[in-house]
């Protein structure tokens, strides 16, 4: 294991059950029915086991987008063509793609990482840390080597690093790379040993016809390339991509830092199930924002045992559905910080 991955799983440390013990005590004390607030319980006690207390402050919020391209767009597996990923990452830099727009709802930091993108970005404010231009075709050969999936983990971790020192409290990462749906249902196939034909879906939008194209793509892929199961750096290099790797150490880097993470959809997940089988200590500090439309979503949350707070119909990215969520941690924490107990309010409670 490269030597960066291996020190920062080093630095991750389990969250803590007994502050989520205390919490679900406390919020027995509050004034309402035990468990009425349902999931958003299940939130606040999440939060306290993350922070380590009861009363958690979730803002600001930090975005982090992670922007790459892919070779094997060249096998016709996307609705649109790679040229798209830099325009898009230009249009993050004015403030006009939906992030931008949701970001700015939740007073977010928002910052966006170039770390694949197959030309010369000429766009403002977003970060240099382009490892190489766009994946290679996994038809043809591995996407990247050990050494580039590393440097691209590496820049997720100092990215992370930027946002928690900046002050944020909460961490959302998100992902821009056409063609990256081809990567993840391929990593999703390999990660889980599901058959590939049932964790492909539309991705942008492309037709059933391309659907079954893009299975026979990926299965060619995998045939050739081989990847084995239990080494999840070794599928993230032969069929992965940059930005997927970037998610994975920004992941590592949020819980060495004990912040809670919200996960967005499809390839944020398969970023997600990679991290967790590397460093299954991990898994406390993800809190799942939505349910993408995108087939696989189901078969990656499954291998996670995750339940998403959201069900949007989206299948945008960008980080999207997890910005959508977060307004839900923030009503988990203005519970357990303003609301009466019985005995402040003088309210009775079951037992008399
Ligand atoms: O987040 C999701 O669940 C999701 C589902 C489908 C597509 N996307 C976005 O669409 C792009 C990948 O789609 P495709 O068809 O080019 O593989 C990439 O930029 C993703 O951010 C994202
Ligand atoms: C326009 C567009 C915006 C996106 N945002 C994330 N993935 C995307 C893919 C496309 C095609």
């Amino acid at each position: 294991m490269p030597d960066i991955v291996s020190e920062w799983i080093c630095r991750i440390q389990p969250v803590e059950r007994e502050a989520g013990e205390a919490a679900h005590a406390y919020l027995d004390t509050l004034t309402k029915p035990p468990g009425s607030l349902g999931t958003l319980e299940s939130l606040a006690i999440q939060l306290s086991e993350i922070t380590g207390h009861t009363r958690f402050e979730p803002s600001p919020p930090g975005v982090v987008v992670f922007a790459a391209d892919h070779g094997v767009a060249a096998e016709a597996v996307s609705a649109f063509p790679s040229e798209v990923t830099a325009q898009m990452v230009t249009n993050f830099a004015q403030g006009g793609a939906a992030i931008n727009v949701f970001a700015r709802q939740v007073r977010a930091r928002l910052e966006v990482v170039d770390v694949g993108v197959g030309s010369d970005l000429h766009a403002p404010g977003v970060v240099d840390a382009k490892v190489r231009r766009g994946t290679a075709n996994m038809v043809h050969q591995d996407a990247m080597t050990r050494e580039e999936a590393s440097t691209a983990i590496s820049a997720g971790i100092e990215a992370v690093t930027r946002a928690a020192e900046a002050g944020c409290k909460t961490l959302i990462v998100g992902e821009m790379g056409i063609a990256n749906t081809t990567a993840s249902s391929a990593m999703l196939a390999v990660l889980t040993g599901q058959p590939v034909a049932d964790v492909v879906g539309l991705g942008t939008g492309i037709t059933s016809a391309q659907q079954m194209h893009k299975v026979a793509v990926i299965e060619r892929a995998l045939a050739a390339r081989q990847p084995d199961a239990c080494d999840p750096l070794g599928v993230l290099s032969s069929v992965g991509g940059l930005e997927i790797a970037a998610m994975t150490g920004a992941y590592l880097a949020s819980a060495a830092y004990r912040l809670p993470i919200i996960v967005d959809g499809f390839i944020a997940t398969v970023a997600a199930l990679t991290v967790c089988r590397l460093c299954p200590a991990v898994r406390g500090y993800l809190i799942f924002g939505h349910r993408s439309q995108e087939a696989g979503h189901q078969v990656a949350l499954d291998a996670l045992q995750a339940k998403p707070l959201l069900d949007m119909q989206m299948r945008l990215g960008e980080g999207t559905g997890a910005v959508l969520a977060f307004p839900l941690l923030r009503a988990a924490s203005a519970m357990m910080v303003e609301m009466a107990t019985f005995s402040d309010a003088g309210v009775s409670n079951a037992s008399g």
